[in-house]
């Protein structure tokens, strides 16, 4: 049968991106993306926005919901400081396989930890099976209607603490609405709102990026 697009895009990975090299897989990816097939990462103008937030954040604990095939998780990865980690949630299996492949690749995998499973029966797990107390970074890029309820739930978790950055992805395309009422409306969060585009793009897309004020 037809090989997928998340095994196309790792095969082309693992022949022209240097084992080992966060960044060539980075550029790798992007250069198949936009040149060969449309794929839904976060992308190189959506990922340097990212790159900020990370670097201005420096996570000890960040959470990625959506892994994909795991470009994004790349990304925040290969900035954590020493000792820090990412955990990302997917519950495609096809999808996740492919993402721990190209994590590997980049040479991230001891501070990368993938839990395969739907975000709402994985985030009241990562306290207690997790050793998580609180969350520093979290970066929401998975089905855009499990946005606020997701957000809801790592409250009612407890695992938001003054301070900590919630980055969601894809608010304009395809739109996260209920999401971006809610955290721009909430005295709970300080929001701010980047311009950007759609991956690969010229359509209108950006990212919100939320402080949880406790
Ligand atoms: C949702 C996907 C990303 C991944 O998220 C996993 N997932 C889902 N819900 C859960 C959960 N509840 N728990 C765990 N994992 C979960 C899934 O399996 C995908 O692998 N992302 C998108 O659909 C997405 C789509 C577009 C897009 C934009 C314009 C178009 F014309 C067409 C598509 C752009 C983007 O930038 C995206 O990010
Ligand atoms: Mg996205």
């Amino acid at each position: 049968t037809r090989s997928t697009r998340p095994q196309r895009l790792l095969t082309h990975v693992k022949q022209r991106a240097r084992r080992g090299d966060a960044q060539s897989v980075i550029t790798t990816i992007d250069d198949y993306c936009r040149a060969r097939e449309w794929a839904m990462n976060v992308g190189d103008e959506k990922g340097s926005i990212l790159d900020q937030v990370v670097c201005e954040v420096s996570p000890d604990v960040a959470l990625e919901l959506g892994t994909y095939c795991g470009y994004s998780s790349v990304r925040i990865a290969r900035l954590l400081p020493p000792g820090a980690r990412l955990l990302t949630v997917e519950f495609n299996h096809d999808y996740a396989t492919i993402a721990r492949e190209v994590i590997d690749w980049a040479g991230l995998q001891d501070r990368v930890q993938l839990l395969e499973g739907a975000s709402g029966d994985l985030i009241p797990q990562l306290r207690q099976k997790h050793g998580i107390e609180t969350l520093d970074f979290i970066f929401l890029d998975h089905w855009k209607d499990r946005y606020l309820p997701d957000t809801r739930l790592l409250e009612d978790c407890s695992l938001l603490r003054r301070g900590t950055v919630l980055l969601a992805d894809n608010v304009i395309c395809p739109g996260t609405p209920d999401y971006l009422e809610y955290v721009r409306s909430s005295p709970r969060y300080q929001s701010q709102y980047f311009s950007s585009h759609l991956e690969y793009t010229r359509a209108e897309d950006g990212l919100e990026k939320s402080v949880f004020l406790g």
